[in-house]
């Protein structure tokens, strides 16, 4: 395929409630949509998932927009792409900017989908027919109003729930849980907000039966990961901490987490995420995809990433309704009994829903 034209949009999905996490309140969700035209008429889309401010990793909207316009689209415009594995390579020579690369990425191998003739879960070599899937619930204002969210996602069929959890809001949250729902599968996610001088309180989660506890320690630091899984019995589950392949690698080998997320836009990617995968499933850590409040076209390529066989634990790909008053994709994504249908249709396997898009978009540039 050669790319002919890119077509950059900003949207604003509005959010049915907030979300809120160590490091701040999201209230609506910005993000950039890449729509990729290749030269014989080929439509494939992306998400770009940045956050608008650093929070959750350096990169925000602005930057990915700045990377993809000064920096990547040129390089993929008009060149001649056999795979989408060469896309990692082609981009090889910026550093790091894994939201931005993942977005136009992701275009690519949704066009390769369907000239290949194959639904995305296939072309990436994804067999399950269905993903199991869990939601990840913000620190909310109080116990009652969190286990009442509990209760309704659990209504819903979703079977793991992910609290977030801060300094001074966790061990009593968990232990409000677990007398209220004693076998509920349940883990926290702190979202880098310890460090090993809170060693108590994490060896207090300890005794609470949780499925792992998600990103403990700082963004940067498998060293200190690793101290902390030899003093804890529940397995550390590691999201900012990998960005590549090589992070795993060197996570892995210092013992510094029994679980890893992947999330496409963090680790730059489907071939990346894709290759995190084998090589966790070599090393038997288990691997669930995390979310980044996706719309529609990220919600699908989660779920045909999930649909790889090392996915073993259930992911934050929710449906559609769960955050959205109305997604962008057409149908939606549904969850049924905690589980998705991984589509089997050609490429992304969901329509993108022109009226929706049309209505939510700030603005929008034409690359060719
Ligand atoms: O439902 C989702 O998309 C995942 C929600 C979530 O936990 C999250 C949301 C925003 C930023 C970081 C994270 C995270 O997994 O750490
Ligand atoms: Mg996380």
């Amino acid at each position: 395929m050669k790319l002919k034209e890119i077509i950059v949009r900003h949207i604003k999905m509005p959010m049915k409630a907030p979300f809120a996490t160590s490091f701040g309140t999201i209230h609506d969700k910005e993000l950039l949509l890449i729509e990729a035209k290749d030269q014989s008429g080929t439509i494939g889309w992306g998400e770009a998932v940045a956050f608008v401010a650093p929070w959750y990793t350096e990169e925000t909207l602005k930057t990915t927009w700045h990377m993809l316009e000064d920096f990547l689209i040129p390089i993929l415009l008009h060149k001649e792409i056999g795979h989408p594995d060469e896309v990692s390579t082609l981009f090889s020579s910026i550093r790091r900017n894994c939201m931005a690369k993942a977005s136009i990425e992701g275009a690519v191998w949704d066009i390769y989908a369907q000239q290949t003739n194959q639904s995305l879960a296939r072309a990436l070599g994804g067999k399950k027919e269905r993903i199991e899937v869990g939601v990840s619930v913000g620190i909310q204002p109080s116990k009652e109003v969190l286990l009442t969210v509990i209760q309704n996602h659990l209504k819903k069929g979703y079977k793991r729930v992910k609290v977030k959890i801060k300094p001074g809001h966790d061990v009593e949250v968990v232990r409000a849980i677990r007398s209220e729902i004693p076998d509920l599968p349940l883990m926290v996610d702190a979202n880098s907000a310890y460090s090993l001088n809170d060693l108590d309180v994490l060896q207090q989660l300890d005794a609470y039966n949780l499925l792992m506890i998600e990103q403990p320690l700082a963004v940067d630091d498998i060293v200190d990961h690793a101290k902390l899984q030899g003093k804890i019995t529940t397995p550390i589950c590691l999201d900012e901490s990998i960005a590549c392949y090589e992070d795993a690698r060197k996570a892995i080998e210092l013992g510094s987490c029994g679980v890893i997320n992947i999330k496409i836009g963090r680790v730059g990617g489907l071939t990346e995420a894709k290759r995190i995968h084998d090589l966790c499933k070599e090393n038997n850590i288990p691997v669930w995809c995390g979310g980044m409040l996706e719309a529609g076209i990220g919600r699908a390529h989660n779920i045909a990433l999930t649909s790889l066989s090392n996915f073993i634990l259930p992911g934050d790909t929710a449906g559609s309704s769960h955050y959205w008053y109305e997604d962008i994709i057409f149908p939606e994504v549904i969850v049924e009994d905690g589980y998705i249908s991984v589509p089997q249709a050609i490429g992304i396997g969901y329509s993108p829903n022109m009226k929706v898009i049309e209505k939510l978009t700030l603005s929008k540039k034409v690359y060719q």
